[in-house]
C-alpha cells in the first residue's frame, strides 16, 4: 500500500483573477481511498480536470504510476506574478490530452451523469472498451476483428455481473433507477481497465439509501478489481466510511489532510466545512 501511485506538486490553476486550486500538493498510494473534500468553489473539480488533461495548470507537476506526465510554469503575464515562487521548480511543458491520461491509466466519472442515452446498458460498458482498445475505431466502425470483439464482450459480460448489471444490460442506459446509472457510469470507467479511478460526486442527487448502497459498491470494487480510488464527494458518511485518507480545500488551499477520524476533529476543517450540515 506504499506505493505513490498519483502525486501532485505544487499544482496551481488561475483563471484570470480567480485562483481555483493553489500550491496543492496531494499523493495517493496504490490501493487506497482518498477524498478530496471541501465546501462549494472550493477547487475540487478544478484538481480533478487538471489531473485528468482537461485543464494545463499554471504552474506544477503530476506524477502518475512511475512518471511525470503533467507539468508547466507560469507563462506570459503570470511569470511576474509567480516570480520568486517557482522559480527554476518546472521548466518543461508537458500537456497529454484526456484520452492520453485516459490510456495512461486513470478513468472518471463527472457530477452529471454523462451516459450514452440511446444505448443500453451493455453497449455503454462495451463502446468504453472500444475506446479502450489500440484498434478501437475501426473495430467499431467495421467489426475488422471479430476475435477481438469477442473478447471484449465477454469482459462486458463479466464486468457486468461483477457490479451488478447483468439482469438489466439490453435496457436503455436512461430507463434505470438513478442509482443503477451511477454504477454503470462507474462500471463504463472501469472498462478502461484504469489503475486509478476518479470519482466526482458519486453520490450527487442520491437519497440515503442509495448513498449507502453506494459507499458498499466503492468497497467492493476496490477489493474486486485491486484499484485506487480518489473521489470527491459532499455526502460526509460516504467520506467517513470509506476513505483511508482524506484532503480538505477551501478556496483552493489545502488546509488539512489526514485520516477520517483526524479529519473529523479537525477545528479548521470543521470552521470551513463539516460545520456545514450534511444533506445526506
Ligand atoms: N473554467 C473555469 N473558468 C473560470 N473559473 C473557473 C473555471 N472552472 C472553475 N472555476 C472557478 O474555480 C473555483 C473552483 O471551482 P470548482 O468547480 O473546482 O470547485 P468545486 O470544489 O469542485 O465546487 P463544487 O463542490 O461546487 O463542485 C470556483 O470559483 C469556480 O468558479
Amino acid at each position: 500500500m506504499s506505493e505513490q501511485l498519483l502525486r501532485l506538486d505544487h499544482i496551481t490553476m488561475q483563471f484570470g483573477g480567480v485562483v481555483a486550486v493553489d500550491d496543492l500538493e496531494l499523493v495517493v498510494n496504490e490501493g487506497e481511498i482518498v477524498a478530496l473534500i471541501g465546501p462549494n468553489g472550493a477547487g475540487k473539480t478544478t484538481a480533478f480536470n487538471v489531473i485528468t488533461g482537461v485543464y494545463q495548470p499554471t504552474n506544477g507537476a503530476v506524477w502518475f504510476d512511475g512518471a511525470k506526465i503533467i507539468e508547466n510554469h507560469p507563462q506570459g503575464k503570470m511569470k511576474k506574478q509567480y516570480k520568486g515562487q517557482c522559480d527554476g521548480l518546472y521548466t518543461e511543458t508537458l500537456s497529454p490530452t484526456p484520452d492520453k491520461i485516459t490510456r495512461a491509466g486513470m478513468a472518471r466519472t463527472f457530477q452529471n451523469i454523462r451516459l450514452w442515452k440511446t444505448q443500453t446498458v451493455f453497449d455503454n460498458v462495451l463502446i468504453a472498451k472500444h475506446c479502450r482498445s489500440t484498434s478501437s475505431v475501426f473495430s467499431a466502425a467495421f467489426r475488422l476483428n471479430r476475435k477481438e470483439e469477442a473478447a471484449q464482450r465477454a469482459q462486458v459480460e463479466e464486468l457486468l455481473e461483477i457490479v451488478g448489471l447483468s439482469d438489466v444490460k439490453n435496457e436503455l442506459a436512461t430507463s434505470l433507477p438513478y442509482g443503477k446509472q451511477r454504477r454503470l457510469e462507474i462500471a463504463r470507467a472501469l472498462a478502461a481497465e484504469p489503475k486509478l479511478l476518479l470519482l466526482d460526486e458519486p453520490a450527487a442527487g442520491m437519497n440515503p439509501q442509495e448513498t449507502e448502497e453506494l459507499t458498499a459498491f466503492i468497497g467492493e470494487i476496490r477489493e474486486k478489481f485491486k484499484i485506487t480510488i480518489l473521489l470527491i464527494e459532499h455526502h460526509m458518511n460516504l467520506v467517513m466510511g470509506i476513505s483511508d485518507r482524506i484532503y480538505v480545500l477551501d478556496f483552493g488551499k489545502l488546509i488539512a489532510h489526514g485520516t477520517p477520524a483526524e479529519i473529523q476533529k479537525n477545528q479548521r476543517v470543521i470552521d470551513a466545512y463539516l460545520g456545514v450540515a450534511d444533506d445526506a
